[in-house]
């Protein structure tokens, strides 16, 4: 422990002693060699109800030091080196396992601005590597603890220095809980000295700091800062530039010293790089100060060199659902309804472009008090100055529907209210009673929905799954944008402050720096739910919104704007375009999933075991011979693609898992029935195995491996008798030999004939979700041992019975190949496309192919015996040979 006391204990907050005076007026003289004291008035208030920023703060004397370095910017321009294009977006945070939920909160708000983390359990594992092939890998280094930094050893110590020397790389870190007896002390072997155990008020920032970003320089927390044990830092070395400063809470020692003023302490302390050429910055404290959690995104920002940043736009969609559900008593009366309007009108003075979004069912219309229904008169009378979409008619939920018909029918009844009433129904947007229908998807919602409407965009907080919040995505489907919906803390039965559930405090907390707050600032587009109940009795709706767009306008730089649903559904993928696609899961891993799923679907309709391929390895064959098991069953052919469904691999993907499903209609797949598929398309496609994991975790792999030359040569062949023009009019050689200038035909053939053969680069993607739920066959013992590979197979499934396959595969010398046994001895051989004749190889397509695939052999080779899979006897012998 290189922490070590250097003065006498200051208890600040406990006593008046001489002695602690005395202390104070030292750290005092210290501080005025970086600080001078700021004025006490004009500095506004924090956390109460009405959030006022004021920018009459006097100015600090921290003027930009004129050798200060500037913002990181990673430009390689020479002066550091590069930081790796793919991995830039890395924070590593090393984490301090005693204080786990603080890393955790850590790792949330980086998670929920998306930025990519490595996060190390510093204490049981080693460093890992920081650089790749010269490339830097980390963007900003994060320390949890304070000590963890300077307590490490001295060659780890040297190796994080270095690096974020050589890569112009900054440090975070957080001063960690004090230790006993300890209220000051040097920092390791930093000119600069942390008192602790402190308590503070009035936080006021440096608004010459280079950092701010989100945060806006310009104000003051005023009051008691929450926490008892702040740590400040203290130095004279012009390196130290504060960031935040705040005074001890305790004014008794300036009655004493009247000449003590209540100067500021750095609770944030930013190194700018001149004491050993590393820029960190130093917290004093962890979250529990709601502002630290964006001064630490704006930190992360700047030490990243912009790297890790967020742009400063927000937009914000208030959907009120179900404007004429609820049970009497609880809607809105016309007094509501005009405090709506008002409201509306001052929110879009604040947030260009703010409408409530009103979703309606027809049914409900006056089904309240006599008031209340005068209250849907009143939101008639104003129709126009709100945005408007349809929910169900009835409310009724679409996966609850038998019919389509029936939906669409209830769907066109809901637009003739519309039509009678005069609402204006012109966004092209819709949501869904419940969330049903939109994910997990039903299709029959998706046509309706387009038919009736022409819906363009929706919103769920489904997808992938309702929690963590942070982690809901957007997808497309059927031409309708998906876009992740988020929740305000206000539910149907939030009605009065006094019923929120713990309290009026817990929902101010939530909008003053709290959950609501940290949604606005992790999420560049939020579609918020609320309800029609939320803007009756108490309007804790119209509360919520006003105070939120006050509070963020007060303390941030963010720009709140509201678009028409359409355009932020388009927004939503113009930031986030690689969301366009959807990744399908499956409903039975989620509860409130299966929940939201038709009855007539069943989680018995999917695989549990797929042959992902390669092509030309022996996959028909496979398949032929695992369905001649009674219990194992693949799917139904495919009009287009036979017996393989190329779902997860090409365009089908895009229909959706309905389309998938259907071809499994055996109802059960219980014990009795094992499903499987096989889609030779699969192993070399970069989608698949996310896919495939994605929607079936726990299903079995198997994959055939030949040597890729034979594989290669196969595949020409195949094109050849498919009447591939570039088959027929060139050599296998000439094709795989092929440069740049050549015909794209032949080019395309030669990427066929020789990508899937690079079975590492493949299979190390399937590895990544399936390294113990993967069967490796060699596909030579396929072809000539059918009978031993089948027993392994069924192993592998755990399948009972297992039978033994020489009684249902023989030899067939006139094909040269293993056929199924057919009555009275007779055999059934694959068709003609599989195990046809054809000419060896080229002696120089064999040469050229064994010196291309031998650096992917060897890898293959290592691959397959650190995963302690199966290495095929033909992989054996090649890499044995000599070069
Ligand atoms: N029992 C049996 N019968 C016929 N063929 C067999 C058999 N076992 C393995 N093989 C080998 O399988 C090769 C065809 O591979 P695939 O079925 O994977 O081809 S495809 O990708 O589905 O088109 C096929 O390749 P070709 O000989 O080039 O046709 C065979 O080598």
């Amino acid at each position: 422990m290189r922490l070590f006391r250097v003065t006498a204990p200051p208890r600040i907050r406990r006593g008046l002693l001489f002695t602690i005076v005395m202390s104070l007026i030292s750290l005092w003289l210290l501080m005025q060699h970086m600080s001078s004291p700021t004025d006490e008035k004009n500095v506004p208030s924090h956390g109460s109800d009405v959030v006022k920023h004021e920018t009459s703060v006097k100015e600090t004397t921290y003027t930009q030091n004129k050798n200060m370095r500037q913002p990181l910017t990673h430009d390689n321009s020479g002066k550091t080196q590069p930081i790796a294009a793919d991995s830039a977006a890395l924070v590593i945070v090393l984490e301090d396992e005693k204080q786990k939920d603080f890393g955790t909160q850590i790792l949330v708000a980086l998670d929920a601005n998306r930025f990519r983390i490595k996060s190390v359990k510093f204490e049981s594992q080693e460093l890992p590597p920081l650089v790749k092939s010269g490339e830097g890998l980390f963007s900003v280094i994060i320390f949890q603890n304070l000590l963890t930094y300077i307590n490490l050893k001295e060659t780890d110590r040297a190796h994080i220095d270095n690096y974020c020397r050589n890569y112009g790389v900054g440090i975070i870190a957080f001063a960690g809980p004090s230790l006993d007896h300890e209220y000051s002390s040097q920092v390791g072997n930093f000119p600069m000295v942390m008192d602790q155990k402190l308590i503070l008020k009035d936080l006021s920032l440096n608004k010459n700091s280079p950092v701010f970003h989100i945060t806006k320089s310009e104000v003051t927390l005023k009051g008691i800062l929450p926490g008892e044990d702040w740590t400040v830092f203290r130095s004279n070395h012009s390196t130290y530039q504060p960031i935040a400063q705040a005074k001890t809470s305790t004014q008794d020692m300036i009655n004493i010293v009247p000449s003590v003023k209540p100067f500021l302490h750095a609770t944030i302390l930013q190194d700018l790089g001149h004491y050993d050429g590393i820029q960190r910055i130093f917290f004093g404290s962890n979250f529990s100060l709601w502002i630290h959690y964006i001064l630490f995104l704006d930190c992360v920002r700047y030490l990243s060199g912009q790297r890790l940043s967020v742009d400063l736009k927000r937009y914000i969609l208030v959907d009120v659902d179900d404007i004429f559900v609820g049970s009497p008593g609880i809607r809105m009366k016309p007094d509501d309804v005009e405090a709506m309007v008002v409201e509306q009108t001052i929110l879009s003075e604040l947030v260009p472009g703010f409408r409530f979004n009103l979703g309606f069912s027809g049914k409900f219309f006056q089904r309240g008090t006599k008031e209340e229904n005068e209250g849907d008169e009143r939101l008639l009378k104003h129709a126009d100055k709100f945005w408007w979409f349809p929910h169900m008619w009835n409310h009724m939920q679409p996966h609850k529907y038998n019919s389509s018909s029936k939906m669409i029918q209830d769907m066109k009844r809901n637009k003739q209210f519309a039509q009678d009433k005069w609402i204006p129904v012109k966004q092209g947007y819709a949501v869904a009673p419940h969330h049903s229908g939109v994910y997990p998807v039903h299709e029959e919602l998706y046509s309706a929905w387009k038919s009736v409407w022409q819906i363009e965009a929706t919103s769920t907080e489904e997808y992938p799954h309702l929690r963590p919040a942070r982690s809901r995505r957007g997808f497309t489907h059927k031409g309708i944008m998906v876009v992740p919906r988020e929740t305000c803390g206000l539910f149907t039965h939030t009605n009065f402050f006094r019923e929120y559930p713990g309290g009026k405090m817990r929902l101010d907390h939530s909008i003053n720096g709290g959950e609501l707050f940290r949604t606005v600032i992790n999420k560049p587009v939020s579609i918020f739910m609320t309800h029609l109940s939320n803007y009756g009795n108490d309007r804790l709706g119209l509360y919520t919104f006003d105070k939120l767009v006050r509070f963020v306008q007060a303390w941030t730089n963010i720009q709140l704007t509201t678009l028409p649903p359409v355009e932020t559904a388009r927004k939503y993928f113009e930031i986030f375009p690689a969301e366009k696609d959807p990744l399908w899961r499956n409903p039975c891993e989620d509860k409130r999933h299966l929940e939201i799923w038709s009855a007539k679907k069943n989680c018995h309709q999917l695989p549990q075991l797929i042959v992902v391929g390669p092509q030309k390895t022996g996959t028909t064959a496979l398949y032929t011979f695992l369905a001649l098991h009674p219990y194992i069953k693949s799917n139904v052919p495919s009009e287009k693609t036979f017996e393989e469904l190329q779902f997860f691999s090409g365009p089908s993907y895009n229909n959706g898992l309905d389309w998938y499903m259907k071809y499994f209609p055996a109802g059960k797949n219980s014990s009795d029935q094992y499903l499987f598929e096989k889609s030779a398309t699969y192993f070399d496609s970069p989608l698949a195995p996310t896919r495939v994991h994605a929607l079936l975790p726990k299903a079995k792999i198997i994959a055939i491996l030949t040597h890729p030359a034979n594989r290669s040569y196969s595949w020409y062949q195949h094109m050849k008798v498919h009447n591939d023009k570039a088959a027929i009019n060139h050599s296998f050689y000439d094709v795989i030999t092929a440069g740049s200038q050549s015909d794209r035909s032949v080019k395309s053939l030669q990427k066929r004939c020789l990508e899937p053969g690079k079975y590492a680069t493949h299979l190390s993607r399937w590895l990544k979700y399936y390294s113990k739920q993967i069967l490796i066959i060699d596909g030579d013992q396929l072809r000539e041992d059918p009978v031993t590979v089948m027993g392994k197979v069924q192993r592998f499934l755990g399948i009972r019975p297992r039978l033994d396959y020489k009684h249902f595969l023989k030899y067939d010398s006139r094909k040269g190949f293993y056929c199924i046994v057919k009555h009275k001895g007779k055999s059934e051989c694959l068709g003609k496309s599989k195990g046809r004749v054809y000419p060896p190889m080229e002696p120089t397509a064999v040469e050229y192919l064994n010196l291309y695939y031998r650096q992917h052999n060897l890898q293959l080779h290592g691959l397959l015996e650190s995963y302690g899979l199966t290495v095929p006897e033909w992989l054996i012998r090649d890499v044995s040979q000599k070069p």
